[in-house]
């Protein structure tokens, strides 16, 4: 079999990266700049897989991949990977003297907001700056050496981009965990060695039209009456106006069981529109990937 592409935020030692290598140690890994580049590359064929964050435990969902989805891509959901997250403090080897008089430090956004606490107290009239992702912000550090700026990312982009770490275990809530979709235009899940028991299935909905109350009782009931059990409903807008949303919802199912099936004809009937983004599993990494 040929080696698969697989695209991932990049650039190298993003957590993005980390979690790819828990399930393609063997494929070509190609950094792209954004979640939309990555989308994209799997939509039109210029790679196999593409592996973006959907969701952290402290900040939530990651609007950007979950709207991409929605609205632009036609792509399913092959497996899913969790990994726990440790934010560090970095700076420049030139600048380890001078670290607590930082004068701009940069990350990704989901990083920052996880860090608010650390960085409000020991840093509050530090100016924030966002960058595409940590290990887009280590690289940017170990490439300005003349500014005292930090990033805040993993040991892994410490390493890579010969940065000295000033202080670990940044994030405020000890629990931080990020899940990463991984995307494919073929529906066939990944199913090898290590994944958790529970299967589920990801789908995306609008409600009936008609606006009618109880709308949402009634797709709920769909699922509750056939003991269908869900892990997350959330709402986002649908950009056509204040309003109207679409939702979110993980089942823990796998989307071809006659349950399932009839859940899904059911929602159609109410007038609802579907879009399922697949079944499939899910891969924890069991290191930290700090
Ligand atoms: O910036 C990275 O390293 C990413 O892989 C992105 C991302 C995210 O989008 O939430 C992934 C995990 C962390 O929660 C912080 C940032």
């Amino acid at each position: 079999m040929s080696t698969q592409q697989v695209a991932f935020l990049g650039p190298e030692a993003s957590f993005t990266h980390l979690a790819t290598q828990v399930l393609f140690q063997h494929e070509k890994l190609v950094p792209l700049r954004t979640i939309p580049e990555c989308i994209e590359a799997v939509t039109s064929g210029k790679v196999d897989i593409a592996v973006v964050p959907i969701e952290n435990a402290l900040e939530g969902t990651v609007p950007l991949t979950i709207d991409y989805l929605y609205h632009e891509a036609n792509v399913s959901v092959i497996a899913e990977i969790l990994a726990p997250i440790q934010q560090h403090l970095m700076v420049h080897p030139s600048n380890v003297k001078r670290w607590e008089d930082i004068q701009t430090i940069y990350s990704h956004p989901h990083a920052l907001a996880q860090c608010h606490k650390y960085l409000s107290y020991r840093f509050g009239k530090v100016p924030l700056e966002q960058s595409t992702s940590t290990s887009a912000a280590a690289k940017y550090v170990s490439e300005n050496e003349q500014n005292c700026i930090a990033a805040i990312g993993n040991t892994s982009a410490a390493t890579e981009y010969g940065l000295q770490i000033m202080e670990h275990n940044i994030h405020d809530f000890h629990f931080n965990h990020t899940r990463f979709f991984v995307l494919s235009k073929m529906k066939k899940s990944i199913w090898q060695a290590g994944h958790t028991k529970q299967v589920k299935t990801t789908i995306m909905l609008t409600l009936p039209k008609d606006d009618r109350s109880g709308s949402l009782h009634q797709v709920l009931s769909v699922f509750a009456w056939r003991k269908l059990n869900l892990s997350k409903i959330e709402s986002r807008p649908l950009k056509t106006g204040l309003g109207q949303y679409f939702f979110i919802m993980d089942v823990l199912e796998d989307d071809q069981v006659p349950m399932m099936r009839g859940a899904m004809e059911e929602l159609a009937a109410l007038g609802c529109e579907v879009k399922s983004l697949g079944s499939y599993y899910t891969y924890e990494t069991k290191e930290s990937a700090d």
